[in-house]
């Protein structure tokens, strides 16, 4: 088992954000936390990356407990990709990737070069490269941050030259907000395919649609506590997203591909749900 958090339950301040809140995953897998806004995903990931060190409770990475992990040593093992980056200093976008490299060297060798090359051009930026990160749009800030995250995880400048199967982790926090439907799809496509080399994947998504094409298991979280944990079709059915979400859904086979498809009932009289409450409001 790749991570293996237990109980974990974690307060800011005087409140509790997370209760009791347990996973698994595998290395090999992409796996997929959803929820909704302030259910405790960020929170979660967060205390996987290292970035919380008093919870209560265990994560346990590749057979180490978190919390007896060097941080330089947790570095080695995981890229994480924070929901909100502020670079404001003007770096260009070839220094940003390069950012990934330093946990290995603080000089970078002909090696760390050409993969920080092979991850702008994955994430379609090294066209971009000379630009000044901060002038950059949304989307493609999104973008030279995936650059940066496969630039930190690749031990070679080839996605499917390694196999990582127990070494490397990949935190993704809305990773796709903000890009256009072709990158947030060659986004979850790398994803995909690292973990097809053996990275653990585990990231947040807002978008239905793309956690049932991508995920390999799903983790629904509701008032910080695990609300259900399993396959796409066993986590994606209406009364599930009606509980987390209190909107109406239908979940509908896909013409074409193997997944479901999950759409808002817009039927008359289907929204009696709090969110259409707050929306009668307005
Ligand atoms: N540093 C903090 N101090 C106090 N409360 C916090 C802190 N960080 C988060 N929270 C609260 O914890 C709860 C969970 O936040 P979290 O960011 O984990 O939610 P989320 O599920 O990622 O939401 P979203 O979909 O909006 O990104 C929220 O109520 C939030 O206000």
């Amino acid at each position: 088992m790749m991570l293996r958090a237990k109980d974990i339950s974690l307060s800011l301040g005087k409140a509790q954000i997370l209760r009791g809140v347990s996973m698994d995953a595998n290395a090999g897998e992409l796996c997929v936390i959803m929820g909704a806004n302030g259910a405790g995903k960020s929170t979660l990931l967060k205390v996987i990356a290292g970035e919380y060190m008093h919870y209560q409770g265990s994560v346990n990475i590749a057979g180490n407990e978190l919390k007896t992990l060097p941080v330089d040593a947790q570095a080695r093992m995981r890229a994480v990709l924070s929901q909100q980056i502020t670079l404001n200093q003007p770096f260009s976008v070839m220094e940003v990737v390069n950012m990934g490299r330093y946990v290995y060297n603080t000089h970078l060798t002909a090696l760390d070069k050409e993969i920080v090359t092979y991850a702008l051009k994955t994430m379609q930026v090294y066209n971009l490269r000379e630009r000044t990160y901060p002038t950059l749009s949304g989307g493609q800030k999104q973008r030279v941050q995936m650059a940066r995250v496969l630039a930190q995880l690749l031990e070679a400048p080839d996605l499917r030259a390694t196999d990582y199967t127990g070494k490397k982790m990949l935190l993704l926090d809305e990773p796709v907000t903000g890009m256009d439907i072709l990158h947030q799809q060659l986004s979850l496509q790398l994803a995909t395919s690292l973990a097809a080399s053996g990275v653990l994947v585990v990231a947040v998504l807002h978008d239905f649609q793309l956690a049932a094409a991508y995920a390999n298991r799903m983790l629904l979280l509701k008032d910080g506590g695990v609300y259900a944990q399993g396959t796409v079709e066993e986590i994606l059915r209406p009364a599930h997203i009606k509980d987390c979400f209190g909107v109406e859904v239908a979940v509908l086979e896909h013409p074409q591909c193997h997944y479901p498809l999950v759409v808002t009932a817009a039927a008359d009289g289907l929204f009696k749900s709090p969110a259409e409450k707050a929306i009668n409001v307005l």
